[in-house]
This record gives C-alpha cells, structure tokens and sequence, in this order.
C-alpha cells in the first residue's frame, strides 16, 4: 500500500489528494477504511472557511464514488422540503467536521471537564475559563443552525431550555452535541446525534417559549431524518431521511463524506449483547435470566453470545447496527429526545427495533424534554428474545460514580 503524507496542522490549507488521483482506490464503489487519508485539513473548496465541503456538485463525480451532496441531489432523500433539508445537512456536517477536529486536537486538553471549576483566578476568573468540549461542540452546532437559516428551533442535551432561532425555519433540530465525552481524556470514541422535525405551523401563534418547548417534543413517528457522527478511527455519518439507513465515511483529504455502506440492513440476529454488566446485582430478574441465557448459548440461537462495552452510546450502536446483537442500558438514563428517538429511527430505518422493554421507543409521547428511560438497541430477534422475559427495566439506579 501506498504511504500517504499526514499533516497535522490544523489551520494550514493542504495539499489536496482527490480519490481521482489515487488509482489504488479509484475502481472501488467503496472506499476500504484502511484506504482512508489521515491528512488534517481538508482544502478549501466551498464557502465553508477552512474546511472543505463539495456542495452543490450534481450526478456523480465518474470515479465511482458518491458524496453525501451527490447522494443528496440524486435524490437520496427523497421528501418534499429535500432542497432545505440538504442546505441544512451541509451545516450541520460542517459543524460536525470542526468537532471531529475539537476531538483529535493535540490542543484541547486544556479545556474544562464538566462539574469542574475551571479558571477561577486565572487571567480574571470564569470569563476567560476554558469550556469543556461538550459545551463547546454545543456552541457549535447552534452556531451552523443559525447560519443555515432553515432551523426554527433547537433543543440540545446540554441546555435547559430549547433555543428558539428563526420563526420561518422550516426545521426542529434535536441534538445530543457530544455523547460519550466522559471518556474523552481516554480517546474513547464520542459522537453526535440528531433528529429533524418539521415545524409545527399549528403552534405558530404560541408564545416562543412554549412553541420552542412543543415542537421539540414531537414523537419518534414524526422524524423526517436523524443522524450520528461517529468520531472514531474514521468519522462516520451514519443517517436516514425515512427510506433507509446509509453511511458515510469522511474522506480527510477533501472534506467529502463518502458513501461506504448504503441501505444498511442490521443482522436479523447478532451474537453481542453490549451493556454496563457491573450492574448486574441491580438488574431485575428478567435482565439477568436473558443474560445468563445467551451466554451460555441456551437462547433461542443455539451459540455463546460475547460481550462488548465502550460506553459510548453513539460506538456501541454503531457496532450493533452493522455486526447484529443489543446495544442495551436497562437504567432509565439515556434520553428519549436526543438519544432514543433518532437512534431508534436509524435502527427500524436498517430493519432493527428501538424499546425501552416494553414499548416501541419511536411510539412514546415525550413529556418532558430530559426525559430518560431504559434503551434497547438491535436485531429484531434479539430484541424480541428480550422482550420475552418481560421484566428488562433496571428500576434501581443509584447514581453510579463511574
Ligand atoms: O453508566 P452507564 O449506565 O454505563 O451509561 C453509559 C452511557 O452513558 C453515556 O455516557 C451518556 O451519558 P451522558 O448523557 O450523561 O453523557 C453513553 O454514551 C453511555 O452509553
């Protein structure tokens, strides 16, 4: 295999490598992840300051490979409001792109770490503290949904309240900024969710506070798209518009997401339960039988299941979607809004299920924007198999200091 130049520069512009010029990958419809080029900073090549992305390029770019702007203008995503939902994908990826770099930062390690007094007299107190990076990834984020122009409101994991933006946005963006950040100083993968909505035109006489609040607790059903991005050894969006779950591999070189695995369809059955098995003592009777029962190979698939756990919601379904199996956490922490919905969405979008061990997680009616409840992730067998044992929901949740 050919080496690459790796520059880790982060403000300079690179020297672009196109895939055209790479013949070791130009007669792959998909690009191998080893084959991806680990250079920095992508070459300008938008109106995007910095980092490049190939918008508005129409059809295929001929060396087999297809962007997320050309799957999109192919008509990827296939629903009415497609021209205002792809400017907002371009945003929302740019945003995603400048945390991918946050991440992988040599620089970042001087930023705060949530619960943590930072700055305190230093160069003049809390003004000039440092921000953790889940903050940050969150000024960040809404800094693209304004500049999209196509965004009424955002709710996000890290704000209290939903921000409301633009009356005419045509979308209601949720989001959870950066999941997984506890283990961040560790280099654990993290990622980041979203669910679009529509706006609600029928709200629209409502104060702002309380249309802000309403439209962002829409049920899972009316999702119109939703996405994560995995930052990992590759950075990867995966997403669904409502006709299938496809990914997308970020090519560093240009900025351009590539398409790697389209119309993903999870494992009817995995052989991998994934889940923070030091709480077994907590679990109720249900959870643990269903667990000793495919560890032992006793379950209805006739072989010992493995276990795998990174604690990253947004890595460990990852996993789950493409190799089969349940992502699980059976404690009512994960949030319905930003986390449960739009993963639930991209796992039925793959032919998957998403339940908190009873119900059918896109089926449930938020009533509060923070609210958690127990996840179940993965293959419709596995799944129903867990469903069978009928008492799944951790009830006892002591708050766990790790
Ligand atoms: O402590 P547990 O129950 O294993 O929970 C771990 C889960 O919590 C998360 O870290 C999310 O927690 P936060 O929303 O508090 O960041 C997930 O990424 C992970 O899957």
């Amino acid at each position: 295999m050919q080496s690459l130049p790796i520059s880790f520069v982060p403000t300079r512009p690179f020297p672009c490598f196109s895939l055209k010029s790479l013949p070791f990958l130009s007669n792959s419809r998909f690009v191998p992840q080893s084959s991806l080029l680990y250079a920095f900073s992508p070459a300008p090549m938008s109106s995007f300051p910095g980092i490049s992305v190939r918008c508005g390029v129409s059809g295929s770019s001929g060396d087999g490979f297809l962007t997320l702007a050309e799957f999109v203008g192919n008509g990827g995503v296939g629903a009415v409001g497609a021209d205002d939902l792809d400017v907002l994908f371009q945003h929302l990826l740019y945003a995603c792109k400048r945390i991918a770099a946050l991440v992988a930062s040599p620089f970042n390690s001087n930023l705060g770490k949530k619960g943590e007094i930072v700055g305190e007299g230093v160069g003049g107190g809390e003004r000039d503290a440092p921000k953790p990076l889940d903050i940050v990834s969150n000024e960040i984020i809404l800094s693209s949904l304004r500049n999209s122009r196509k965004v009424a409101v955002m709710a996000s994991e890290e704000d209290d309240a939903p921000v409301w933006i633009a009356d005419k946005g045509p979308f209601v963006v949720v989001t959870d900024p950066l999941d997984g950040s506890r283990n961040i100083d560790a280099s654990i993968p993290t990622g980041t969710i979203f669910g679009i909505y529509n706006r609600l035109v029928e709200l629209d006489h409502l104060p702002k506070e309380e249309k802000a609040r309403l439209n962002s607790l829409q049920s899972g059903n009316r999702l119109v798209a939703a996405a994560y991005v995995l930052y990992s050894s590759a950075t990867i969006l995966c997403t669904s518009f409502g006709s299938g779950t496809h990914t997308f591999t970020l090519d560093r070189s240009t900025g351009d997401f590539i398409l790697t695995h389209p119309d993903i369809k999870i494992p009817a059955r995995g052989q991998i339960y994934s889940v923070n098995d030091a709480r077994y003592f907590d679990w109720p009777d249900g959870l643990r039988q269903y667990i000793d029962t495919v560890r032992q190979g006793k379950g209805k698939y006739p072989k010992k299941y493995s276990a795998r756990y990174i604690c990253s919601l947004v890595a460990d379904f990852h996993r789950t979607l493409l190799y089969g199996g349940i992502a699980m956490n059976p404690r009512d922490h994960l949030r319905l809004v930003y986390e449960a919905n739009p993963l639930s969405f991209l796992a039925e979008q793959a032919g998957g299920k998403g339940t908190d061990g009873k119900n059918r997680i896109l089926s449930i009616q938020p009533v509060k924007l923070h609210q958690r409840l127990p996840l179940f992730l993965g293959s419709p067998e596995d799944i129903e198999e867990l469903e069978s044992y009928g008492d799944v929901q951790q009830r006892v949740n002591p708050g766990y200091e790790v």
